[in-house]
């Protein structure tokens, strides 16, 4: 049996950058983890494909699921819901391969009840007014939503404290860089590393 695989949970409030951090991590060629492609409810856009950004479901479909016990979590976020497959999960950290999530913070909460042991990381903007800017400029929400987003970020920061690590956003490569070594250490403090020289020396 391999040993276990890391649950990588990176979170944080709307617009501080997940998804573009994810992108980025995910676009270098030697990262190691596996991305679990969410199922949402949400309309494709333009270039997205299902099975690759999201698995595209129906509400019907998506409730479905949650009747089933398909969903290791699911969250509502604007009027859609979002979820993570858990038979993925599960079989992919079985298989001793680091799982890698991007979820909004509800989600990452139940994550945290139903698998304590996983890395639970939070993404930060530098500041509120940098988050508000990433908002306006990423020009996908009204007046209005970004005024009830920037609420709603107020009590996003706040779940940080459940949070084992804060990473900021300052600058995607930066941020890129600082889970990564996160990653890295976690490892080495899961004592997988000491396990492995501890079989070492039965050989010697
Ligand atoms: N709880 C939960 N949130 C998710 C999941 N997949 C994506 N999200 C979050 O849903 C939010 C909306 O994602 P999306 O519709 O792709 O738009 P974005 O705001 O441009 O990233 C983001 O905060 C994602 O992190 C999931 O499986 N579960
Ligand atoms: N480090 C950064 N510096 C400046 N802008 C950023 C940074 N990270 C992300 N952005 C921009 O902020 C906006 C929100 O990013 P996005 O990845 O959609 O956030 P989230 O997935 O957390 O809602 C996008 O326009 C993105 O290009």
């Amino acid at each position: 049996m391999p040993e276990k695989g890391l649950l990588i949970v990176l979170s944080g409030p709307s617009g501080v950058g997940k998804g573009t951090v994810r992108k980025e991590i995910f676009s270098q060629p030697d990262t190691a983890f596996e991305y679990s492609i969410s199922v949402t409810t949400r309309k494709p856009r333009a270039g997205e494909v299902d099975g690759v950004d999201y698995f595209f479901r129906t509400r019907e479909e998506f409730e479905e699921m949650i009747r089933h016990g398909k969903l290791l979590e699911y969250a509502e976020f604007v009027d859609n819901y979002y979820g993570t497959p858990v038979d993925y999960v599960r079989q992919t950290l079985d298989e001793g391969k680091d799982v890698f999530l991007e979820i909004e913070v509800k989600g990452a909460r139940q994550v945290r009840e139903k698998f304590p042991e996983g890395l639970f990381i939070f993404l930060m903007p530098p500041s509120l007014s940098e988050l508000k800017n990433r908002i306006v400029t990423r020009g996908t929400e009204t007046e209005d939503i970004i005024h009830n987003r920037m609420l709603t970020a107020r009590e996003e920061i706040e779940m940080m404290e459940l949070y084992d690590y804060v990473v900021e956003n300052d600058q995607v490569e930066l941020a890129c860089e600082r889970i990564k070594a996160i990653v890295v250490a976690e490892h080495c403090r899961r004592e997988r590393v000491e396990k492995r020289y501890k079989k070492l020396l039965e050989v010697d």
